[in-house]
């Protein structure tokens, strides 16, 4: 509820929670997504004390001296680092505007298809941390089928593919259910340490993260999708042992993201292969296609790579690096709805 327009202040808020590997976004019910910043936190190495968090951080990364270092807490989509994870989720709330005043009520967070039991735990230990009364968990394959506008308790299958940085999610959803599903390890991240290890064994280049992350975007998936060109691309030289800049032509690039993407690939040809017992879910699909979510999706191309190599229809959600928040969004909206996909804490709720 607002409590006035003019303090411009919430009370209590119910909260959704997308923790990326590499993005975390919040969205708050009736409101939409009101935060989209990187998972990321600079802090004083000594110490461990918080020097910045978000976008700030991540100007940061791979600049610093040793008095700083910057964490990526949450890793594959599951916390990895509870006590940074909990100081970036602090400073988050702390930012959205409106400002709440007295916390949250009711949280829900989505997670990847591999969470164990003790990276539930986890969440819901951090709910806890974070005041929250109420703790829900869904699963992201559901939450982002949702966020396409799907209806995951219709008796038809839907196929869908999160491409984010840490993990691809690929799930078979139906009747409000996983008929098939695969967290796979490769992704985004792997797309660009596979350009960072090809050009530093090939090329005798160095380069950074963020060096990597531009040329993927600036290249395509597959030859149909690409105009061949060249990319300057700088870094430090391993042979002369200076700073260097070589132009590499985009087929080059092109062939090194393949041996990632023909992983991503294989894995969604097998949530499909093992449907041979189920042809009337196969048959869905085949009407249906595959709907692509996750930042991956923007990768130039990636629809035409997976159409040409499944022969399936490839849809890409609007702005799909925030399907799975718009999902968490709509949830809130209709909690009771969507109550039955929701995992809680087998605790009883607080009133
Ligand atoms: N234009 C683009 N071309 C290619 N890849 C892109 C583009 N824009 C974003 N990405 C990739 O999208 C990924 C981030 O997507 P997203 O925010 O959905 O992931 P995440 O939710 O943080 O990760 P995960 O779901 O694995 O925990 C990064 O790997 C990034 O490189």
């Amino acid at each position: 509820m607002i409590l006035g327009n003019v303090l411009n202040i919430e009370t209590f808020v119910d909260l959704g929670l997308d923790p990326g590997s590499a993005n975390t976004l919040m969205c708050i019910k009736d409101q939409g997504i009101v935060v989209n910043e990187p998972t990321i936190v600079a802090v004083e190495s000594e110490s461990g004390q918080l020097l910045a968090f978000g976008h700030e951080a991540l100007n940061m990364h791979q600049k610093m001296h040793p008095g700083i270092q910057t964490i990526m807490p949450v890793t594959n989509g599951i916390i990895g680092d509870y006590e940074n994870t909990q100081k970036l989720f602090r400073e988050l709330l702390h930012n959205v505007k409106p400002r709440i005043l007295f916390g949250i009520h009711r949280l829900v967070v989505s997670i990847p298809l591999s969470i164990t039991e003790v990276g539930k735990r986890a969440f819901f230990d951090m709910a806890e941390h974070l005041g929250a009364k109420e703790a829900w968990l869904v699963l992201e394959p559901i939450a982002a089928a949702i966020g396409a506008g799907l209806n995951p308790f219709e008796p038809v299958a839907n196929l869908i593919v999160n491409l984010g940085a840490g993990t691809t999610q690929i799930a078979v959803i139906s009747l409000g259910g996983i008929v098939s599903g695969e967290s796979l390890s490769v992704s985004g991240n792997q797309i660009n340490n596979a350009i960072i290890e090809n050009l530093r064994e090939q090329n005798n280049l160095a380069i950074s993260e963020y060096a990597a992350e531009h040329i993927k975007r600036n290249i395509a998936a597959t030859d149909r999708a690409d105009r061949e060109s060249r990319l300057t691309v700088k870094g430090f030289n391993l042979l002369t042992g200076f700073p260097d800049t070589q132009e590499i032509s985009t087929a080059v690039l092109r062939e090194i993201i393949t041996t990632p993407l023909q992983e991503i690939v294989t894995a969604i040809k097998k949530c499909i292969e093992v449907l041979a017992d189920k042809p009337d879910v196969a048959v869905d699909i085949l009407e249906r296609g595959i709907y692509l979510t996750g930042g991956g999706a923007l990768l130039s191309g990636i629809d035409k790579k997976i159409q040409s190599e499944t022969g399936l229809a490839v849809t890409i959600c609007e702005e799909p690096q925030t399907t799975v928040g718009k999902g968490l969004c709509t949830i809130l909206e209709n909690f009771e709805h969507y109550r039955p996909v929701l995992l809680d804490n087998n605790k009883k709720h607080k009133q």
